[in-house]
């Protein structure tokens, strides 16, 4: 087994090949993208996705909070304004929630998190409790999972408005604002990663990281699966209520 590491162009290739396991291939997202999915199965995914909206800039705070590098953190900080919004800007929570009721869900059942499906809170919170214990170096490329972010973005903005005419087009906006954000992201991530890991373990590392985030995404779907394809949410056979908690907040 060779164990010499990488160049940084035969490293950022190896991240990139991770691509192939992104959630744009995971068959709940395919049926999004082909117009075969249900408005329940469209609505439940905005209304679970949105935890992981809310949890982004928290987990751009862990990183944060782990970094000494002002010039860093001056450049990072940009990814918590992005999401949270700042005087002029509404921010990305509230373009999302902007896509939750052009897709005909209640702004306040989105906000209060009731149909949260445990099995997507617990990949969210797997990502952001990584980021508070992981180096910021390890958090922070963590991210890179978004090198593939803008072409899956692209892809709704081309196959929903065709597919799905019953949702509101101004609800689109979160999609096109993050075309050239997580372009930025991307730069600015593979930067912090191509410096930091140079050895060939360190490498392997970054890729099982890399795979971990693709895990979370890729969970996050298997969970809506069951819960709007299968129609199997959890306690399925015991009751149809939402009985499952609504989060700890630990
Ligand atoms: O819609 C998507 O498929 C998707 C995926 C990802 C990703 O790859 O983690 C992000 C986003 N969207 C996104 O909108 C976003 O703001 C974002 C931030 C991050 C991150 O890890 O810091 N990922 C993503």
């Amino acid at each position: 087994m060779s164990t010499t590491a990488m160049t940084p162009q035969a490293f950022e290739q190896a991240l990139r090949d991770k691509g192939a396991y992104y959630h744009i291939h995971h068959p709940y997202h395919v049926a999004m993208h082909s117009g075969t999915a249900s408005k329940e199965q469209i609505r439940g995914w905005v209304a679970n996705r949105f935890y992981y909206q809310i949890n982004i800039p928290m987990k751009d705070a862990a990183i944060m909070a782990n970094c000494p590098d002002r010039d860093i953190r001056r450049e990072w900080v940009q990814r918590m304004l992005d999401h949270d919004g700042l005087q002029g800007d509404d921010g990305g929570i509230e373009a999302w929630l902007r896509l939750a009721e052009a897709v005909g869900l209640e702004r306040q059942q989105v906000l209060s998190g009731e149909l949260v499906l445990p099995g997507v809170r617990f990949a969210v919170d797997a990502y952001v409790n990584f980021a508070r214990r992981a180096s910021w170096q390890e958090a922070a490329s963590s991210s890179l999972t978004e090198l593939f972010a803008p072409h899956i973005h692209q892809s709704r903005l081309d196959a929903w408005p065709q597919h799905y005419p019953w949702i509101d087009e101004r609800g689109y906006e979160y999609f096109r604002k993050r075309l050239s954000e997580a372009r930025r992201d991307v730069e600015h991530g593979l930067s912090i990663t191509l410096a930091h890991y140079t050895t060939y373990e360190q490498q392997q590392r970054m890729l099982e990281i890399l795979q971990f985030k693709l895990d979370v995404l890729w969970s996050m779907l298997d969970a809506m699966s069951m819960a709007y394809e299968l129609n199997r949410p959890p306690y399925h056979s015991v009751t149809g209520d939402r009985v499952w908690h609504r989060g700890l907040g630990v």
